[in-house]
C-alpha cells in the first residue's frame, strides 16, 4: 500500500482535561478527496490543526507524508495548502500584494494560474483584503493555497461563507484540479451535497473518534434504513451486524444498518420471521445517523461495537 500522505496514530487532544480527540486513527491515501463531517464541536478543527502540525497532540501521533507533523520539515510544509476558517489576512495589503506576498514564499509558485483565479472568482485586485467582505476573504484564502499547486490540500469549511454560484465554481476548479494532478484533498463541511460532488471518501466524527472511514460508494450503497414488521410484537433487543441505531415500536421497528446485503435480510427472515421494507437514504440523512444527531431514544438506542 502506499504510504499515507496524513495520517493520525491513537491521536489525543484535550483542553483544559476536556478531551476532544480520543484515540483516534486516520490513514488518507494518495488521490482520495476525503471529506470530513462531524456536528459542530465535534473536533474537526482540533483534528485537522493536529494533522497539520498547528496543535500539539495530548497524546499519540499525526504524520504528513511520513513526518512527525509537529516537526515537519520546510520542504514538506512547502507541499501543502491550508485553508483555514477564516482566512489570515494582512488588512493594509491589497488582493495583489497579499498574493505576491504568499507567493514569495513557494519556489513553484504559478502566478499565471492566480491571476487567472482572482479573474474568475470576480476578485478585484486592488482592494485591500481589509475590505473584503467575508466570502471574498474566502475565496482569496482558497486562491491562496492553491498558488503553489500542493500535493495536498487541506480546507476547512471552504465553502461556508460561499454564494451558490462561487461555491460551484470552487468545486468546478478543484474537481479540474484533482483530475488533472491527482492531488490529495481533506476538507471538512456540513454542505453534504458539496461533498457529495467531489468527494471519494468520507470520515464522520463523533465523540473523539471516526464513526466511520471509508469510500462514499460504500457509505451510501451499505446505509440504509429497514422497517421491519413482526406478528407477535417487536423484539427488545435486535443484535444485528453494523447495527448503527433503531427505534424499537409495539410492532414494528425503525432501524439503520450500516452494511445491508441480502444475508443480512435472509438472517432478519430466519431469525424473526418479519416483513422488511429497506429505504435508502440520502448523505444528509446518513450523516445525522451516524454522527449522533438524530433523535435516539436512550432505551433503545444501540451503538456499533457497543
Ligand atoms: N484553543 C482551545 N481551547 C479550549 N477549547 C478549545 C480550543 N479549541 C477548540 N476547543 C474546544 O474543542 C471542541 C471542538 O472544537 P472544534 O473547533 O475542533 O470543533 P468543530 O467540529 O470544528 O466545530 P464547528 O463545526 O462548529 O466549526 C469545542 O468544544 C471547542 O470549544
Amino acid at each position: 500500500m502506499n504510504l499515507p500522505v496524513i495520517q493520525a496514530e491513537r491521536l489525543e487532544k484535550s483542553f483544559d482535561g476536556q478531551a476532544v480527540l480520543d484515540g483516534l486513527d486516520l490513514a488518507i491515501a494518495p488521490g482520495q478527496i476525503v471529506g470530513l463531517l462531524g456536528t459542530n464541536g465535534s473536533g474537526k478543527t482540533t483534528l485537522i490543526k493536529c494533522l497539520l502540525g498547528l496543535l500539539r497532540p495530548t497524546a499519540g501521533v499525526c504524520r504528513v507524508f511520513g513526518e512527525d507533523a509537529w516537526d515537519m520539515s520546510p520542504a514538506t510544509k512547502s507541499r501543502l495548502g491550508y485553508v483555514p476558517q477564516e482566512a489570515e489576512l494582512l488588512p493594509w495589503m491589497t488582493v495583489q500584494q497579499m498574493c505576491d506576498y504568499t507567493g514569495a514564499f513557494y519556489k513553484h509558485w504559478r502566478a499565471d494560474d492566480v491571476q487567472s483565479l482572482i479573474c474568475q472568482w470576480q476578485l478585484s485586485p486592488d482592494q485591500r483584503t481589509g475590505a473584503l467582505s467575508v466570502g471574498q476573504r474566502q475565496k482569496l484564502g482558497v486562491i491562496l493555497a492553491l498558488g503553489h499547486h500542493p500535493d495536498l490540500l487541506v480546507l476547512d469549511e471552504p465553502v461556508a461563507s460561499l454564494d451558490p454560484s462561487a461555491r460551484r465554481q470552487f468545486l468546478s476548479t478543484l474537481i479540474d484540479r484533482v483530475e488533472v494532478e491527482q492531488n490529495t484533498i481533506l476538507f471538512s463541511t456540513h454542505i453534504t451535497s458539496d461533498l457529495e460532488r467531489i468527494a471519494s471518501h468520507v470520515a464522520i466524527l463523533r465523540a473523539g473518534k471516526l464513526a466511520w472511514f471509508g469510500p462514499l460508494d460504500e457509505l451510501k450503497d451499505g446505509c440504509k434504513r429497514l422497517r421491519l414488521y413482526f406478528a407477535d410484537g417487536a423484539p427488545t433487543d435486535l443484535d444485528l451486524p453494523g447495527l448503527v441505531r433503531w427505534d424499537r415500536h409495539q410492532n414494528h421497528a425503525v432501524v439503520t444498518v450500516a452494511s445491508f446485503d441480502q444475508g443480512l435480510l435472509d438472517a432478519l427472515h430466519r431469525r424473526w420471521n418479519c416483513d422488511v421494507r429497506v429505504e435508502d437514504m440520502n448523505l444528509e440523512e446518513i450523516f445525522l445517523e451516524w454522527s449522533g444527531a438524530a433523535e435516539v431514544p436512550s432505551t433503545v438506542a444501540t451503538e456499533v461495537g457497543s
